[in-house]
């Protein structure tokens, strides 16, 4: 029994559902299979739920498989961006991010000025419907692999894949099948470490 499975009052009417959804672990490398089109779709669709402020629906996402995987690969080691020496380097993690899972979603925020709902709150909406994402493909069995686009390649991606100028890049959803076991489930921090209940 995962550890944190003693806590949950085994009355309430969705405590299976809780726990899975609790013993999310991010996978990586990952490998076929990736979700199928409905099942990409329903992931997609999770993102909407995510809590928007203003329903500004401050994020982007473009989805790439199969072949197209390879074809934005040589458009990102193409990009003048790409061939300083130092960049020449990462060629190799570049392909490992793009072209490694079945599905890699690229991931922006699309951020516009708003008298109520600030720059930073715009960003956390986007976030959270990442996260959504990563919990709509845990339940449908896939695993997912949240990574970083360091410059130059955000900009790279922003520019061949033409998300809008002023979109920040924040990173890539990889979605598919673990390719190693993994040790079940991950370690946690508890509750207590970073929540208290408040008392006056
Ligand atoms: C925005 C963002 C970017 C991340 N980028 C990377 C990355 O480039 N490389 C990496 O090893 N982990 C990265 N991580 C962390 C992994 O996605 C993952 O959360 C971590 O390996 C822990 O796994 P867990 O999700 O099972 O706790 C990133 C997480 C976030 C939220």
């Amino acid at each position: 029994m995962p550890h944190h499975a003693a806590a949950l009052p085994s009355t309430a009417a969705h405590t299976d559902e809780l726990e899975h959804l609790l013993s999310r672990r991010s996978a990586w490398p990952l490998k076929q299979p990736g979700p199928q089109a409905h099942e990409l779709a329903a992931i997609l669709q999770a993102a909407a739920v995510a809590p928007d402020h203003a329903g500004l629906c401050p994020w982007r996402f473009k989805v790439v498989q199969g072949e197209h995987r390879q074809s934005l690969l040589q458009q990102v080691l193409a990009h003048p961006l790409a061939q300083t020496e130092a960049v020449r380097g990462l060629h190799g993690k570049y392909t490992l991010k793009l072209t490694t899972a079945p599905t890699v979603i690229v991931l922006a925020a699309h951020i516009q000025p708003h008298p109520k709902a600030p720059e930073f709150e715009q960003l956390l909406a986007a976030g959270a419907a990442v996260m959504n994402m990563l919990h709509a493909a845990h339940l449908l069995d896939y695993s997912g692999f949240w990574s970083s686009t360091p410059e130059p390649l955000g900009g790279i991606l922003r520019e061949v894949m033409r998300f809008e100028p002023h979109d920040q890049m924040i990173g890539l959803l990889n979605l598919g099948t673990p390719a190693t076991s993994q040790p079940d489930p991950a370690a946690r921090p508890s509750w207590q470490t970073y929540a208290e209940v408040w008392q006056a």
